[in-house]
């Protein structure tokens, strides 16, 4: 039996709402993976969803986006899901770059928008 995928969520604050109507449109198939997802936008998806599995690990800036590139580089993430800000600038971001980086460098099908997002969720499903 193949394992479950694992998907990471993430969303910068101006980009949550979307991130969590993402979530509740697209319930089903995520409620087949394991997600990982930094704090605040972990606890956003698990108030639209509250059935889905969802691990939170640190909020981005203290380290979130961190932990998740820690799990691309061994192997743990299958797909990653940030909808990111691009209009607002960042403290953390070195951090945002790095995760990104190592999501190349590992070949992660990344979605940085909702458009990509809904493209590669049938992929991290099958
Ligand atoms: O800042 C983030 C990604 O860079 C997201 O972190 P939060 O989900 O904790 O807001």
């Amino acid at each position: 039996m193949s394992r479950r995928k694992c998907i990471a969520l993430i969303a910068h604050d101006e980009k949550k709402d979307d991130m969590a109507t993402f979530a509740q449109q697209n319930e089903k198939v995520l409620a087949q993976a394991k997600i990982v997802a930094t704090g605040t936008t972990g606890g956003r998806v698990l108030e639209a969803c509250p059935g889905l599995d969802v691990t939170r690990l640190k909020s981005g800036p203290l380290g979130g986006d961190q932990q998740i590139g820690a799990l691309i580089a061994t192997g743990e993430v299958d797909l990653l899901i940030f909808f990111v800000d691009p209009l607002t600038p960042m403290p953390h971001d070195v951090d945002v770059k790095a995760l990104m980086r190592l999501a190349i460098v590992y070949d992660i099908p990344m979605a940085l928008n909702r458009a990509t997002a809904e493209d590669l969720l049938d992929f991290a499903t099958d």
